[in-house]
């Protein structure tokens, strides 16, 4: 039977709401909307309530997906709607539709970061390859808690990379989206604050930290890299620091190391305008140390990082400390300036519609 002429039930309807509720993975935010707009479509018609504010983003992202849909027929969208979990469901999971990535996705008993420590090298890695790496509230945490130990512990350098294509999408957007609207201004005011521990913590690593770019990386994670002392780059890696299309700004110093780093007129390209660099480019402007093709990347790069990992450590350490030990002050007054300008924005429109186009993008049917 062709796919127009098929109708579901009332009946297919009523155990497709069901089954929704025996899905065992949660199938994610945009997904979520596209089913809340469908079943409205289908028990109400077009779109009939007053568009929320800009402030109350979760309802504002729910009446956009269910406008989108606009005179689409009741009947359909409830076959849209039955036809959207039954793909959803473990027993078409189990078909050919799984992606390899999914075993990847957290279980139980997996972690978003990875921490391991072997042949002098503390490895910290991003592990959530299936939403690029971005980067949760909790992750934050997870990496404060991991820079605090490996400061401390046996190995001589430290070194992040992420699992999967991307080095990691930086923070992720979803972050500020599932809040309700009369907790806004706080959850503003916790990110600033936790955001500023977070840079902290990189500022005061003691340890040569050094960055094995794997793939994209986005944002936060770019800015950073000016406080990392090494940084080495597949070639297939890009650098790209969206703020002002965000509605955001420059935040990890990146408004003082950029600068510095590849010159003013460079710095503003790229955090100002938001120019993706290629690794080539990057190396070029001082930003990464050295990249390396694809096919020979990861067995070029830890077989020298293990061979610099057996370097005396109290010297790796008194050298960094001697590079780094002048701007420290001055950096944790940047980090402070930035994270407060940032949590500004974080309230302002021009995020608020940047943020509220990233989640509802796919769920305009
Ligand atoms: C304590 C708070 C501190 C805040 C610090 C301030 C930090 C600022 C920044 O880091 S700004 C940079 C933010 N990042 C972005 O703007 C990137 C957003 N993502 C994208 O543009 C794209 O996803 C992409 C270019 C990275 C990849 O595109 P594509 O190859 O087409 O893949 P998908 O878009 O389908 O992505 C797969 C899957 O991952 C989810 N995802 C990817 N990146 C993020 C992210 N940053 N936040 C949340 N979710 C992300 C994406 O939604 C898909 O999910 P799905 O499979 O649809 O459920």
């Amino acid at each position: 039977m062709s796919r127009t002429a098929m109708r579901a039930s009332e009946k297919d309807f009523e155990n497709a709401r069901n089954q929704l509720k025996l899905l065992m993975k949660d199938p994610g935010n945009e997904v979520k909307l596209k089913l809340y707009a469908l079943y409205k479509q289908a028990t109400e018609g077009p779109c009939n309530t007053p568009k929320p504010s800009m402030l109350d983003f979760i309802n504002k992202a729910k009446w956009d997906a269910w406008n989108a849909l606009g005179s689409l027929p009741k009947e359909t969208a409830r076959q849209n709607y039955v036809d959207l979990v039954s793909s959803l469901s473990p027993s078409s999971e189990s078909s050919s539709q799984v992606k390899p990535a999914a075993a990847n996705e957290k279980q139980p008993g997996s972690e978003n970061i990875i921490v391991t420590s072997q042949d002098g090298i503390t490895k910290i890695m991003f592990n959530r390859p299936t939403k690029k790496n971005a980067i949760t509230t909790s992750m934050y945490k997870e990496i404060i808690h991991a820079l605090k130990a490996a400061s401390t512990d046996n190995s001589a350098i430290t070194v992040f990379t992420g699992n999967g294509d991307y080095y990691s999408s930086g923070n992720d957007l979803t972050n500020f989206t599932d809040v309700p609207p009369n907790s806004i201004e706080e959850t503003a005011k916790n990110a600033s604050i936790l955001l500023r521990e977070f840079v902290d913590a990189f500022i005061d690593f003691p340890k040569p930290l050094v960055a094995v770019i794997n793939g994209p990386a986005v944002g936060i994670v770019v800015t950073l890299l000016g406080l990392f002392d090494v940084v080495y780059a597949s070639d297939k890696a890009t650098f790209h620091t969206p703020f002002s299309e965000l509605g955001q700004s420059p935040e990890g110093c990146a408004s003082y190391t950029f600068p510095k780093i590849m010159g003013p007129a460079k710095a503003a390209e790229m955090l100002i305008f938001g120019k993706k660099l290629t690794a080539g480019e990057a190396c070029a402007r001082g930003l990464v140390t050295e990249v390396f093709p694809e096919s020979t990347f990861q067995k070029e790069v830890w077989t020298r990082l293990k061979a610099y990992a057996k370097l005396p450590t109290n010297s790796l350490r008194i050298s960094k400390e001697l590079i780094r030990s002048n701007e420290k002050e001055k950096l944790h007054a940047v980090n402070a300036e930035e994270c407060t300008v940032l949590q500004g924005r974080w309230l302002s429109e021009e995020c608020m519609n940047a943020l509220m186009n990233f989640v509802s993008r796919k769920s305009k049917l």
